[in-house]
């Protein structure tokens, strides 16, 4: 098949289509606020968690601020009047570290259970988004980089993740210190907490003039990396053909740009926090000399308590402090909605090929299937102005073996990909033994379809697990009785762990037949009813290729087969031959049959001989 998928994806560059795509400001905040909603959620389960996380934090904070209390009544009620005694000291020492101690074992059950409830709802996210991923038709992966979607499950979650450990953390906890403090404070003395708070709107104002700025920043620095690992995701994957036309050289510049610009989307980012969270070092310090300025001369005039002065240093100190937290925290908030914007992005787009309503599925068992295949009156484009086949009507009879040959683009490989329904047709309709395929159950679908492709995908894991795909309910013996059925079992039998050989990512340390004959053998253990080849036997020598021919007509003794390839010597002995050009069936019939017509086959027929690949053409 084409790789059109890959072109149109390094087309759209490493960012998938967002929803309000570059709509308004406020559809990207309404979407955000969605997006928000839909993440909280996932952490209602936990609310009596987080009932007990505020309680906690209440108990540890209030154990914290009450130390600074006890000092003061040292100073002023005792030590000042000098009015004290050893055992009053030893015993406010005591009830000072008992504080200190009731404050550590709060805060530290208040944090484990954060981190035990964060954790666990991020599992939760990242497992729906898998599953969601996992469920998509095609046209979303045509859509949807898939550099971007490893950073939306390994990265974006794991923002996410930092939300609810770290933002909702100091939400709760400095929040709560915030409004104690202040109760505090009025409590001491309510006109120096009265100064004390001019500085609030001065805070206001500042955070307010760094949001757009704070959250460019971060936008930017996010989606530079998505881009980065989108890039290094592709060239991985395409390694080989890189250094087969010697591209290192304008991959490694091309890399180097990226990177710089992530450097440099970095430095800025850092820059803006480091500004955002001086002015605030800045403004704590002011209001701390305004603080000894006021309350020292209060003191001098005798008007205050130097307990109490202490106090108010003590909790102005302590006040910027979880104030400057929650700044910080704003930036990794700003980070958070983005990543769950991205999320909700892809969670709420719903498969275009949907499974049935279960009133409206098949039955009909995979097994008792006969493979009758009717494509009546299909039309399908990839895209709606672009119709690649139009009207089509083509029958297949059960247990018929159907060669399709054509031009490179004449779409083979679509046909195929509507049968499995990895596509829906745009108008008509394909049945299979009479039922629109609609109606099946996807996953009974791909029972009753078995397809093998001209480059077959195996899995990290043993070569048994690869042939029975992980699935428990199929025997170690079932499997390997398919691999000899294939002639996979001699070249299995050769390799260091036999069936238990691990294999590492798509099965790279393997031949590209080897690999072939391992899907064969997966294919054979599945029993699909209609079987399909699409450029299967294209990577094959022609003595491995003799084997799975072998194997292949007695894999499709009894089954509707396709076979489509542009080695005519693989479908010249199909029952019937079809010849596909633009979209459209142009003949079809034997090989014999079309030999004699003279037309498109007869002319592939003979510039195969002439180009010399008589292989090729006589089996
Ligand atoms: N995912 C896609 N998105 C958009 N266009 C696509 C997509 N897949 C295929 N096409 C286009 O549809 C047409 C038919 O492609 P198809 O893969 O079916 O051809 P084919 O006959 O199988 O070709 P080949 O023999 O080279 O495998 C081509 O023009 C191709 O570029």
């Amino acid at each position: 098949m084409t790789d059109r998928n890959a072109e149109v994806r390094s087309d759209a560059g490493a960012q998938a289509p967002s929803r309000h795509g570059s709509g308004s400001d406020a559809g990207a905040d309404q979407s955000k606020r969605t997006s928000f909603k839909a993440m909280m959620s996932y952490a209602q389960p936990h609310k009596w968690a987080f009932a007990g996380i505020f309680f906690c934090s209440l108990l540890g904070i209030s154990a914290d601020l009450l130390q600074p209390y006890l000092v003061k009544i040292a100073i002023d009620d005792h030590l000042a009047i000098g009015q004290t005694s050893v055992g009053f000291l030893v015993q406010l020492a005591a009830i000072f570290l008992g504080l200190a101690v009731i404050s550590f074992i709060f805060t530290y059950v208040q944090n484990n259970l954060l981190q035990h409830v964060g954790q666990n709802i991020v599992s939760r996210i990242r497992k729906d988004l898998f599953k969601h991923i996992s469920k998509m038709s095609m046209s979303f992966f045509d859509r949807f980089h898939i550099g971007s979607l490893v950073t939306n499950v390994s990265s974006d979650t794991e923002t996410i993740s930092s939300f609810f450990t770290q933002v909702l953390l100091s939400l709760i906890r400095d929040g709560m210190m915030l409004v104690l403090i202040i109760v505090f404070m009025f409590q001491l003395d309510p006109v120096l907490a009265g100064y004390s708070l001019i500085v609030l709107p001065v805070i206001a104002i500042v955070a307010v003039l760094f949001r757009s700025r704070l959250r460019r920043a971060y936008q930017n620095a996010r989606t530079r990396l998505s881009r980065l690992i989108a890039f290094t995701a592709e060239n991985l994957s395409g390694m080989f053909l890189i250094q087969a036309f010697h591209q290192e050289e304008e991959q490694k510049k091309r890399f180097k740009e990226q990177n710089t610009l992530h450097l440099k989307a970095n430095i800025a980012q850092a820059r803006s926090n480091v500004i955002f969270n001086r002015t605030f070092d800045i403004l704590g310090n002011a209001a701390l000399v305004m603080m000894v300025w006021l309350g020292g001369r209060a003191v001098l005039g005798e008007s205050l308590q130097v307990g109490v002065l202490y106090a108010f240093i003590s909790y102005i100190r302590q006040f910027f402090q979880p104030i400057n937290q929650i700044t910080m925290q704003w930036n990794t908030f700003q980070s958070t909605t983005v990543s769950m914007d991205r999320i909700w992005n892809i969670l709420s787009t719903r498969p275009e090929v949907a499974d049935p309503k279960p009133g409206n599925a098949s039955t009909l068992e995979p097994r008792n299937v006969m493979g009758q295949i009717d494509f009546n009156d299909v039309s399908f484009g990839y895209r709606a102005d672009r119709p690649l086949i139009q009207h089509m009507n083509l029958h297949l009879y059960p247990g018929e073996m159907v060669g399709i040959v054509g031009t490179t683009g004449a779409g083979k490989s679509t046909l195929i990909s509507l049968l499995n329904r990895f596509y829906d047709v745009n108008q008509g309709s394909i049945e299979i033994d009479g039922i629109d395929i609609r109606h099946f159950p996807q996953a009974n679908l791909h029972r009753i379809v078995g397809l093998i492709q001209q480059e077959p995908f195996l899995f990290s894991g043993s070569i048994i697990d690869n042939v029975r795909m992980f699935r428990e309910d199929i025997t170690r013996e079932q499997a390997i009785q398919a691999c000899r059925f294939v002639g996979a079992h001699a070249m299995i039998s050769r390799l260091p762990q036999g069936y238990d050989t691990r294999l590492s990512e798509r099965g790279s340390g393997l031949s590209a037949g080897e690999r072939q004959l391992i899907s064969f053998a997966r294919i054979v253990v599945f029993q699909p009813r209609v079987l399909i080849l699409d450029e299967a036997t294209a990577n094959l020598d022609s003595h491995t290729e003799q084997l799975v021919q072998q194997a292949l007509e007695s894999v499709s003794q009894g089954r509707t087969t396709i076979v489509i390839a542009h080695r005519l010597s693989t479908v010249m002995h199909a029952d019937r031959i079809l010849v596909m050009e633009n979209g459209e069936i142009v003949e079809e019939g034997s090989h014999q049959k079309l030999i004699a017509a003279e037309g498109v086959y007869a002319d592939l027929y003979t510039h195969a001989r002439e180009a010399g690949n008589d292989s090729a053409i006589s089996g």
